[in-house]
């Protein structure tokens, strides 16, 4: 019988995600005044960031959704203008939306996207933040019905991506360690892919237990050599910002880096060249803003998303490749979309 292949599921997640795009939106129109700001003319990113009082983090989730939605641009400067469109969010245009789009700005998820611009995040964070383990606080992430949501919740997606990210980074004989692994599906397509390699699940303990029982029914899914991946994993329960990371030919980093900020970012870029063997690579799977900052739309939608959720937002290709070359990697130029708006960027660790 003939299968057709899958459609891209990106849609669904786009209009999942433009709620937090219109959040955006609302605020920096009703509650950050960034419109009537850049009415008296074009501003640089520090000197408009810090007029609004954001920090980095907010600042470069909500300027490029503001580019995306094509109501501010960067000029040639390299400064934030308005654009004719954006200037239909200033009172002083004859007519404008201020009034309209004010219909709105009491909505409570623009009201609370108002607050964790202002704030860098949620004002309480008693429980910690999602997909977060960081110090001694409290993370979701080692409570075991709240680690279990979380990672069957990324199961779907992980599903549909894993065998298109397996198809597409290096096929080769050794060890591929998969940090932050979560539902570990990742691991196992690849390892499905290249039969004599070997792998390491990092995660949380509590995360591994529930990667444990799909590698168990993964195992059992009758798929050729599904059977025998199982020989070939070890779950490796750990903290990845302080603990030592097993060497490794391979390093796989899925959905991670963007749950983080940047000096995190920047901290894991070095230990995980660190982890590398020399000639290794470190592959990221991961949605990518543009280098010029200013989309694309998905992207910063779901920026703004992991802005709300998480301790990051979506990064650049450029940012990206700027900790590689800081951790003494060698980024290669290469970059691989796979589907939901995702693709692949890799560096290389030196011979
Ligand atoms: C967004 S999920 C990504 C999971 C998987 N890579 C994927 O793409 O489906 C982030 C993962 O990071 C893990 N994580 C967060 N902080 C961690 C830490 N300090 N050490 C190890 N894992 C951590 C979480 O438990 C979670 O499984």
């Amino acid at each position: 019988m003939f299968n057709a292949p899958l459609p891209d599921p990106a849609p669904i997640t786009r209009h999942l995600r433009a709620m937090f795009g219109s959040r955006l939106l609302l605020a920096a129109v009703h509650h950050l005044n960034v419109f009537e700001t850049l009415s008296a003319g074009p501003l640089s990113l520090p000197d408009l960031s810090r007029t609004l009082g954001l920090n980095e983090r907010p600042a470069m989730t909500l300027f490029p959704a503001l580019c995306a939605m094509e109501l501010l641009q960067w000029d040639e400067a390299g400064r934030l203008a308005l654009t004719d469109l954006g200037r239909f969010l200033t009172v002083d245009h004859v007519p404008n939306l201020t009034g309209y789009t004010g219909l709105e700005k009491d909505d409570p998820g623009a009201l609370e996207m108002a607050v964790r611009l202002k704030n860098d995040g949620p004002l309480q964070t008693d429980e910690g933040i999602s997909f977060v383990k960081e110090g001694e606080g409290p993370s979701p992430m080692d409570d075991p019905e709240l680690s279990r949501k979380f990672t069957l919740g990324l199961a779907g997606r992980a599903r549909h991506l894993s065998p298109i990210v397996a198809a597409n980074i290096s096929k080769r004989e050794g060890h591929l360690l998969d940090v932050a692994g979560g539902t570990g599906f990742y691991t196992y397509e690849w390892l499905l892919a290249n039969p004599t390699s070997t792998a390491t699940l990092f995660d949380r303990p509590a995360v591994l237990a529930v990667s444990a029982e799909l590698l168990d029914e993964f195992s059992r899914s009758g798929r050729p050599g599904a059977a025998q991946v199982k020989e070939r994993v070890t779950f490796m329960p750990g903290d990845m910002l302080t603990d030592e990371l097993p060497q490794t030919d391979l390093l796989l980093a899925a959905s991670l880096f963007h749950d983080w900020p940047t000096p995190t970012c920047q901290a894991l870029a070095t230990r995980f060249a660190a982890a590398l063997r020399p000639g290794g690579e470190l592959w990221v799977h991961d949605a990518f803003l543009n280098d010029t900052l200013d989309g694309p739309l998905a992207v910063t939608d779901y920026s703004a998303q992991l802005f709300w959720v998480t301790k990051g937002r979506c990064y650049s290709r450029a940012e990206y490749r700027s900790w590689f070359a800081g951790a003494s990697l060698e980024p290669t130029p290469t970059t691989i979309p796979t589907q939901l708006d995702y693709g692949l960027i890799w560096a290389r660790k030196p011979l």
